[in-house]
């Protein structure tokens, strides 16, 4: 499907400027989406030199290479200007460098901006959730969001269909954010559970990394598609504890992220997985892989909150083993599939 090459809806065009936060993958595709929506849209990343040339060249060779820059979207570096130009921010860096960017951005912001995000992970020792971040940093003054679900990079900034969840609570913010991504083939559902979208985000990353071992060691499809469903079980225990809903994980951000990042090799998490199964270390597959890869950091974060709040969650205990180097991808597999029989449901 070629890319729509203008907007067929006008909601976006009636709002005012966004800057997108993070030059990578994620977030050149969203800033090229909402581009293409209507917002003008500034793309800000930290390195003058490599926005200039984006600039330059209208793409992000580096990050996604062959998507081409509309006319509305301007890669920019000097986050001052862009965040005083702009009615909203979206910020799309890794997990990691979440509490950094906000702590550069709360002293340019004004109590009238709205701030989203599309990070997928906990902050790494302290294990909050995203939302948790935003709020401990900016205080309560400003409406938040956080996006999330079955998203690659790739096949959003080339125009394919993709749908995600939105958790907000402020209407008028809600409004406004899905005006702006809503339509040219993306649907933007909304939800007001924080917790359940956030978890779905943060923990499918650490499942795909299992998933990929267990296809990187030649289990089978049987094998796979167990693997997702009890995954799921333990994500909506999770999500469950936190104050989430249940119904969440099985939507967007919980069981369709899942799936797509377990089953297809655009996901760096995956990808990860596979190559553990093949020997190698961790920092070797993050050399190979040159990206984000959330469900490292987030491996332990999970398993420090599930133990704290008593929730059982083996896959993940398994698959953060191997992460950490205590236990082979093997003796992983060995570890869940000698576990007592026990009912499905509980
Ligand atoms: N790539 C996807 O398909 C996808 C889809 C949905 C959500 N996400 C989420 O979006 C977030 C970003 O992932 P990505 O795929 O764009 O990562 P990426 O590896 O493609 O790019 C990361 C970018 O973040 C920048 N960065 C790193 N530290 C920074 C800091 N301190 N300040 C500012 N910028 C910094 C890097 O320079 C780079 O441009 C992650 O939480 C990821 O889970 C990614
Ligand atoms: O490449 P991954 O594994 O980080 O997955 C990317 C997105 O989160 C998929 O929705």
């Amino acid at each position: 499907m070629a890319p729509p090459s203008q907007p067929t809806e006008d909601t976006a065009a009636a709002h005012g400027p966004i800057t997108v936060l993070g030059a990578g993958s994620f977030g050149t595709a969203l800033a090229v989406h909402l581009a293409r929506r209507g917002s003008d849209t500034f793309l800000w990343g930290r390195n003058a030199d490599k926005m200039a040339a984006m600039e330059a060249a209208r793409e992000n060779a580096q990050y996604l290479p062959g998507c081409h820059f509309p006319a509305r979207l301007a890669a920019v570096s000097d986050l001052a200007a862009a965040v005083r130009d702009s009615e909203d921010l979206l910020i799309s860096t890794p997990s990691y460098a979440l509490r950094e960017t906000l702590e550069s951005l709360k002293p340019l912001l004004r109590p009238d901006q709205g701030i989203a995000c599309a990070c997928k992970g906990l902050e790494p020792n302290t294990g909050r959730l995203v939302h948790e971040v935003i709020l401990d940093v900016v205080g309560a003054r400003n409406p938040i969001a956080v996006i999330s679900g079955p998203t690659f990079a790739k096949e959003l900034g080339i125009g394919l269909p993709t749908a995600v969840t939105i958790a907000a609570q402020d209407e008028g913010f809600t409004r406004r954010l899905v005006g702006r991504l809503h339509g040219d083939g993306f649907r933007a559902y909304s939800s007001e559970d924080f917790a359940g979208v956030e978890i779905g985000g943060a923990a499918k990353n650490v499942m795909a990394i299992g998933v990929g071992i267990a296809d990187g060691l030649s289990l089978g499809a049987n094998t796979r598609a167990g693997m997702i469903t009890r995954a799921l079980a333990e994500m909506m225990r999770l999500g469950k504890a936190l104050g989430g809903k249940p119904e969440t994980l099985m939507g967007l951000a919980g069981m369709g992220d899942l799936v797509l990042t377990c089953t297809d090799n655009q996901s760096r998490n995956r990808r990860m997985g596979l190559l553990l199964a093949q020997g190698k270390t961790v920092p070797e597959a993050i050399q190979e892989i040159q990206q984000v890869v959330e469900g490292v950091r987030a491996a332990p974060e999970v398993v420090r909150l599930a133990r704290r709040l008593e929730v059982e969650m083996p896959i993940t205990e398994a698959i953060n083993a191997v992460i950490q180097g205590e236990i082979t991808p093997v003796q992983a597999v060995m570890q869940l599939a000698t576990r007592p029989a026990r009912a499905e449901l509980e």
